[in-house]
């Protein structure tokens, strides 16, 4: 049984009861002798309601990442994790859960990683399962800190003091536990008087950027204007953008990103313009073992997000619909990857192997 726990909605009178403290993880672990849970941030209830999801079997968890009540990548990964901690705790047999757990959303890395690595200790009992996730949840808290810190300087390098920035779908403590990692950035960015502007584009059809990015945004108090998709290319050739900032779901041994549909249109903008595309993703991102974007599965999303989601109707039913929730951003349009560890510059032909890890910082 899991629970919903409204902590905070548009009431009709108006009246607007406590919302989520700034510091509110968006998904960890409930301990509880006999009912343990994983509870997370509704994200498909924002930004109209903030409400707590409590999960208590693997089969909610699941249904949670696929249905985006739980996403982006550091994210997915920490709720893998932790369903697999609840599986081990709440049933007998928990292979197929576990599973079900690896196969909810096939793009990001980060989601196969995390149950793979917490599934390895099942054999060591369930407080080692636990532990695991756990540190998987506290090394992307600590990675948040340390991108922010990489991405402030890169800034400093390669932009003017005041950069105008332009940002795709949601990267901030949303799609991490806490922090974020391109919003990270330009919250921090925010933080030392050095950002001139935000545009962050809607991102349909779920509408990452025009619900989630923006109630983050006005949260921290940062200026934004929210623009279509499509305007994101023609904003920066009208010189209105000095930097595109985006995360990512994969990138991969030759520094293709993948990453939410419509970053590939802005990568284009920004090459012809001759401005930076930032990608900012932990280590966890960093896939290795698959070597360009042409390896990656782009996860097919439903007609009905297309057609029906929090819009009126836009097409008729039975339309039948492109809806590729990722796209490919090649590595020679990536001005630099910015993670936890390092800062590599693919469109300069750098590669991983350039750039050694560096220490985890702290952007105080
Ligand atoms: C910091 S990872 C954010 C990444 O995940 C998003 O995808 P989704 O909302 O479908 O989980 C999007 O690609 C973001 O860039």
């Amino acid at each position: 049984m899991s629970s919903t726990e409204p902590l905070r909605s548009t009431s009709p009178t108006g009246d607007v009861p406590p919302s989520f403290s700034l510091d509110q993880r968006t998904v960890d672990w409930v301990e509880h002798p006999s009912r343990p849970a994983v509870e997370l941030i509704d994200q498909t209830a924002l930004p109209d309601v903030e409400r707590l999801l409590r999960l208590e079997t693997v089969e909610d968890v699941v249904d949670a990442i696929q249905r985006l009540a739980v996403r982006g990548a550091p994210a997915i990964g920490v709720a893998g994790g932790l369903g697999v901690a609840l599986a081990v705790r709440t049933l007998a047999e928990p292979g197929a859960a576990i599973s079900a757990l690896r196969d909810a959303r096939p793009t990001a890395v980060n989601l196969a990683r995390a149950v793979d690595r917490v599934a390895a200790f099942v054999h060591a009992g369930p407080d080692a399962v636990l532990a695991e996730a756990l540190a998987i949840r506290d090394e992307e808290i600590a990675s948040s800190d340390s991108m922010a810190a990489y991405g402030v300087d890169l800034f400093a390098e390669i932009c003017g003091p005041q950069p105008r920035v332009l940002t795709h779908c949601n990267t901030g403590g949303l799609a991490t536990v806490t922090g974020g990692t391109a919003l990270g950035v330009v919250f921090a960015l925010h933080r030392i008087g050095r950002l001139g502007g935000v545009v962050a584009s809607e991102t349909r059809p779920l509408l990452q950027g025009a619900r989630l990015t923006t109630w983050e945004l006005a949260r921290a108090g940062v200026p934004f204007r929210l623009a279509v998709d499509g305007a994101g290319p023609y904003l920066i050739a009208r010189g209105e953008i000095d930097a595109v900032i985006i995360g990512a779901d994969r990138i991969c041994a030759n520094g293709d990103v993948v990453n939410k549909i419509g970053s590939y249109a802005h990568a284009l903008g920004a090459a012809r313009a001759g401005i930076p595309f930032i990608v900012v993703a932990p280590e966890s991102t960093v896939d290795l073992a698959t070597l360009s974007g042409a390896d990656v599965e782009i996860e097919d999303r439903s007609d009905a997000e297309v057609v029906g989601f929090k819009s009126a109707r836009s097409a008729p039913d039975g339309v039948t619909t492109a809806n590729p929730a990722f796209d490919v951003t090649p590595s020679d349009l990536v001005t630099a990857v910015v993670t936890d560890r390092r800062v590599v510059r693919f469109a300069a032909g750098q590669t991983w192997d350039d750039v050694p890890l560096g220490p985890l910082r702290s952007f105080s």
